[in-house]
């Protein structure tokens, strides 16, 4: 829909922005709206995004009509992305047709939706959780895309975690099968750090400060009383960034149990023995547990699911302070101090960073989809802002890497056991090469003879581009080779880093400094947490 293009009022404005070259480019599947070479976003865009922006323009400001929603568990930050999205529309694109939906997936065929506009979305970034609501469950596709269809929506804004990538993959694959001329958007969301890819998830960091608070009192607690225990439990289904974060801040931990690094209670470098010297040397202790640690030792046969299908896990909090309890309380006077800010953690507002960066990833978001591009994530990848292609950010999960250095800064930090032998080093050592290998060996597939994975898609995409669009893309051509330059001395060729890659860069129309340059152009237990809980086993 090439007619599509540079009909916007705003675009003459945008015009006048200082070209600035490109540092980096890498090209991805994603999908341009009306590319006649379907599933590819060429280089040529991102260049011209740069020196020619009404280029880049797919969308008429006044045929837009977009929608926002919001899925999954709470998170900091959600209401900045709601209010950045509807600020960037209007005020950016002159977009005025922005609506919410209303409770997760399932608000798409349910009646109400919420109207929004900057006066409506102003100060909710004030706020924790999100003003539309969110849920699990309810992703019908069919159903979903009925309502995109009926109600005339051509933006899809889908902020949430893994589970919803996945559904907005569906989503966008189903609009597609349709022939449909909408672009669907993903905002990655979960404190839990768990989305690949991307540098870190919005709202991590404020988790990571909330936590904090939560571990500094237990420690006050613990501290003040004869052989206390303090045990904090923080989130982190799978991943234990919050944990690992939050003690390595801290440093008032004395251990971390993450999912990621099994452990077990009794006998030589267990944790028992562990909590008895600190307990000797010190006089209290302070752990911090994430709720998918060790759930092998409690759970074999535990089946339960959420609405969206996800493993509930058991309650190790619990589970810990009563083997705790029970193992100590005929021995010695201890004091427990079981603290959960879980929930307390996710409802707050984002802090200042993860307020900039809500507002990076929300205005990045606009901009592809005003642009056209369709069928991919927005997200920090080695400090850049890109447009992640759906299926990059669901095939895996985030994790702590526990043989990597900053799991090994936390022992270093809190000096407890690492609860593996040699032998068990050396296999996690050896499975996690197995691992960086075969995903090294899955770009190599997509790029051509470069040992360097980052650089060869970026010769491959420059190969491709060339190919197919010859003459408008010379210019590419030099890019890239410009940008293959730039990128050999800062592309990390590590493992998984070398897959990250494959987002394409966005950094072209979200400057921050040309944004500046730009201004005025316009274009541019669900309980209440649980208070502490004393408990001494003898009084
Ligand atoms: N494989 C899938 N296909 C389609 N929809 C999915 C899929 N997985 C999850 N969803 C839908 O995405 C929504 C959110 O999923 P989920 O509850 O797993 O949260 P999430 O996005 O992973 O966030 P959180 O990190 O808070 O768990 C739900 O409405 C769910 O039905
Ligand atoms: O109780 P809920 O809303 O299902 O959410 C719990 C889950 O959400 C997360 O915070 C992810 O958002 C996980 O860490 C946690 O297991």
């Amino acid at each position: 829909m090439e007619e599509g293009r540079g009909r916007s009022s705003t675009l003459k404005a945008f015009t006048r922005c200082r070209p600035t070259p490109i540092l980096y480019k890498i090209i991805l599947s994603i999908e341009l709206l009306g590319s006649s070479s379907q599933g590819f976003a060429k280089g040529y865009t991102f260049q011209a995004c740069r020196s020619k922006a009404e280029a880049q323009v797919y969308f008429n400001s006044g045929e837009v009509h977009a929608c926002i929603v919001t899925c999954g568990g709470l998170c900091p930050g959600l209401n900045t992305v709601i209010r950045e999205i509807v600020c960037g529309l209007y005020h950016m694109y002159g977009v005025s047709k922005v609506i919410g939906i209303n409770g997760g997936y399932k608000g798409f065929y349910a009646k109400n939706t919420i109207p929004f506009d900057p006066k409506f979305v102003n100060d909710i970034h004030k706020r924790g959780g999100t003003v539309i609501g969110t849920s699990r469950g309810g992703h019908d596709t069919k159903k979903i895309v009925d309502s995109i269809q009926d109600r005339g929506i051509n933006q899809v804004y889908i902020i949430g975690g893994d589970g919803t990538q996945k559904g907005a993959a569906v989503i966008y694959e189903e609009i597609r099968r349709r022939g449909l001329k909408v672009a669907v958007a993903g905002i990655p969301k979960t404190i839990d750090n768990d989305i690949p890819v991307i540098d870190r998830s919005f709202g991590f960091d404020t988790a990571v400060e909330e936590a904090q608070r939560a571990i500094n009192a237990a420690h006050v607690e613990a501290e003040s009383m004869e052989n206390g225990i303090g045990l904090v439990k923080l989130m982190g289904r799978y991943s234990g960034f919050i944990a690992m974060f939050a003690t390595l801040a801290s440093r008032d931990v004395d251990c971390c149990l993450i999912p990621e690094s099994p452990f077990y209670l009794e006998g030589k470098g267990g944790l028992f023995e562990y909590i008895e010297k600190r307990l000797k040397e010190n006089g209290h202790i302070v752990i911090v547990i994430a709720e998918g640690a060790g759930q092998e030792l409690l759970s074999q046969n535990w089946n339960e699911k959420d609405a969206s299908g996800n493993k509930l896990l058991k309650d190790v909090g619990l589970w810990m302070s009563h083997k705790i309890k029970v193992t100590y309380c005929d021995v010695i006077l201890i004091s427990r101090i079981e603290a959960n800010p879980t929930y307390m953690i996710r409802a707050v507002p984002s802090n200042a960073s993860d307020n900039v960066y809500c507002t990076h990833l929300a205005q990045s978001a606009v901009h592809g989809a005003m642009a056209g591009f369709t069928g991919f994530t927005v997200g920090l990848v080695n400090g850049r802002q890109t447009y992640i292609p759906f299926n990059r950010i669901t095939e895996q999960q985030n994790q702590v890497v526990i043989t990597d250095r900053m799991w090994a800064r936390l022992l270093s930090s809190t000096n407890q056991p690492s609860f593996l032998g040699a032998i068990e080093v050396a296999n996690a050592k050896e499975n996690e090469n197995a691992a960086q290998s075969s995903e090294g060996d899955n770009c190599k597939n997509n790029s051509a003879e470069e040992d360097s994975v980052a650089k060869s898609l970026e010769g491959e995409s420059c190969k491709n581009d060339s190919a197919e669009e010859s003459a408008a893309q010379s210019s590419t051509v030099e890019n890239c080779r410009n940008n293959s330059a730039v990128e050999k001395s800062v592309a990390q060729p590590s493992k998984g880093e070398n897959c990250k890659g494959n987002a394409v860069e966005e950094e072209s129309v979200a400057q921050p400094s040309k944004g500046e340059n730009c201004k005025g152009n316009a274009v541019e237990e669900k309980s209440v947490a649980q208070p502490s809980k004393r408990e001494n086993c003898k009084n």
